[in-house]
């Protein structure tokens, strides 16, 4: 294995992903650093949700290959054969693996803090004691100390979605995977959760996030990829992406969404 390779958080290899006929990931390249802050934009249907699937194991790639921290994901490789991992060794490296949803996907049953506390207990086996603690400690992170006793069903949207960051960060994830996290909220409740974005990024969490949200691309991420029908069109530092769009797919879709 390469140097660069080991040392980049993530590394997606001549990947592709098609769904029967219809190829929806084409030949996509891409690598992030440890700590690096990237978008990742494009028209609906571009072939976002895809990609960040695709770097969970949640959809299986038709080529390429995908690492995360240096391991190839899905896979092992023997010579030049890949055996697919079992599904316990698949959890394994999902755990590794943060992604928080547009829908929270939180348990409505449990209290604000059982479900943070409820990957450390399930998952890691972690003593209640500690999980509740550790727990109080990220709801503290993202801004909710005082809700700890409360059910999803009391909280607003945007509140919901920074419980749903709380919880994925509970199994301290090397790498945080955002899909559309504001875009099921309105404007006013988007802010909070892009501010605890932004604070996750402040504190050196590499994170990949899709995302129609342009303060996220244009205020703090490094990086933005700019896909288009499965094809990363540009892939380049987040200031020059909105000062000096590139390609005419780029610079209508910026003078379209960020005025
Ligand atoms: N399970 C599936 N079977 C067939 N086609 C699919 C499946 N999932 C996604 N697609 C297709 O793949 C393409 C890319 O979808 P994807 O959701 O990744 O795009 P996106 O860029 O995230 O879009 P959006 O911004 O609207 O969320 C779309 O044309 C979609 O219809």
């Amino acid at each position: 294995m390469d140097t660069s390779l080991k040392a980049a958080a993530v590394v997606l290899d001549s990947v592709s992903k098609s769904y029967g006929p219809v190829e929806i990931l084409k030949n996509v390249s891409v690598s992030i650093a440890p700590g690096e802050v990237v978008t990742l934009l494009g028209p609906s249907g571009a072939g976002k949700s895809t990609l960040l699937r695709c770097i969970n194991h949640l959809e299986t790639i038709s080529a390429g290959r995908i690492y995360v921290h240096g391991k190839l994901i899905g896979y092992r490789e023997v010579g030049d054969t890949l055996h697919e991992l079992s599904d316990r060794e698949i959890s394994a490296q999902r755990r590794s693996i943060g992604m928080v949803f547009q829908s929270f996907n939180l348990f409505r049953h449990m209290t604000v803090l059982q479900n943070v506390m409820s990957g450390p207990v399930h998952v890691l086996r972690t003593p209640k004691v500690e999980a509740a603690a550790l727990a109080r400690d990220l709801l503290e992170k993202v801004g909710l100390p005082d809700k700890a006793d409360r059910y999803p069903s009391e909280l607003s949207g945007g509140q919901q979605q920074r419980v749903a960051i709380a919880r994925t960060l509970a199994l301290a994830p090397s790498v945080m995977l955002f899909d559309e996290p504001t875009s099921a909220l309105d404007p006013e409740l988007s802010q909070e959760v892009v501010a605890t974005i932004r604070s996750l990024a402040e504190q050196g969490y590499t994170m990949l996030i899709a995302t129609h949200e342009m303060a996220i691309a244009r205020d703090f991420a490094d990086r933005v990829i700019f896909m288009v029908h499965g094809e990363v069109v540009e892939d380049v530092p987040a200031r020059s992406f909105f000062t000096t769009p590139r390609h005419e797919r780029s610079r209508q879709f910026v003078a379209r969404h960020a005025g």
